[in-house]
């Protein structure tokens, strides 16, 4: 990543970055970001050594995502829509860009049992903290996290799922300020997708065995490797395309 990670005392290895002393110690040398325990709660988390914005940590336990959370008012939200009604009780779906795990949190808040691919070491670290924090919910129980890997190489559980869900990155329009701060940080750790990338991803997903293929875009970007969705639901500023098996 450009302007580098470091290392807190702390953190675990596998997040990657370069060990430094203190965030202070991180300052000094320009490092971008930093990630390392915080808080009461000590919870694994991201900041900014140069900047005063709360460090970012996955919170399945309330926090910013919370008021999306309670379950009568999943049903409203597009992505459940996009879903459609799970049929068989416990359905699964498969999330391959699980990212900071809110659309998962969401799906799980829904009723669906969901299982999470993340292939970017820190993001990983901070999903892997956040639902050892969450262990005793009933949320924790419907969110499995695989290891660290590339969804469109590695080996996934059997189907069938009721969808896989993909929510690759995109480009953020407008000006930068107005981009918000977490995924400002997101974007210097997550590269964005080339094309070749995007064709893998997508031909990985509708290669599984699910009932369907549920896409995240900006409104207006162009759906995913440039491949028509059957159809899709459309919100002021996101879509959810949706592919039927290929
Ligand atoms: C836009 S974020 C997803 C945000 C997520 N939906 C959420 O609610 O927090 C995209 C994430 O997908 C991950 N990702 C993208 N392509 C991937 C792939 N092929 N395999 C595994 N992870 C991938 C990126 O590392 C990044 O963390």
């Amino acid at each position: 990543m450009s302007g580098g990670l470091g290392r807190l005392p702390g953190a675990p290895a596998g997040v990657g970055g370069e060990p430094v002393a203190s965030a202070q110690a991180a300052r000094e040398r320009s490092l971008a970001l930093v990630i390392g325990p915080a808080g009461e709660d000590g919870a694994l988390s991201l900041w900014d050594p140069a900047a005063r914005a709360l460090p970012l940590k996955v919170d399945f336990l309330g926090g910013r995502q919370g008021y999306r959370l309670a379950a009568e008012r999943t049903r409203h939200e597009r992505l459940i829509k996009a879903l459609g009604k799970p049929q068989d009780g416990r359905d699964r779906v498969l999330d391959l860009t699980a990212g900071l795990g809110r659309d998962a949190a969401l799906m799980a808040a829904a009723g669906f049992d969901v299982t999470l691919v993340e292939r970017q070491p820190v993001l990983h670290g901070l999903l892997a903290d956040g639902l050892a924090r969450a262990a005793d919910t009933e949320l924790a129980t419907r969110l499995t996290l695989l290891p660290e890997g590339e969804a469109a190489a590695m080996d996934l559980p059997a189907g069938p799922w009721h969808a896989v869900y993909l929510d690759p990155m995109f480009p953020a329009r407008g000006k930068s300020a107005a981009v918000k701060q977490d995924l400002q940080w997101l974007q210097l750790l997550c590269a964005y997708p080339d094309a070749a990338e995007e064709a893998a991803l997508l031909a990985r997903a509708r290669g599984l065995e699910a009932r369907r293929v549920v896409v995240k875009r900006p409104r207006k970007a162009p759906p995913l490797a440039g491949l028509a969705p059957h159809h899709s639901h459309e919100g002021k500023t996101v879509r959810f395309d949706v592919y039927g098996p290929a």
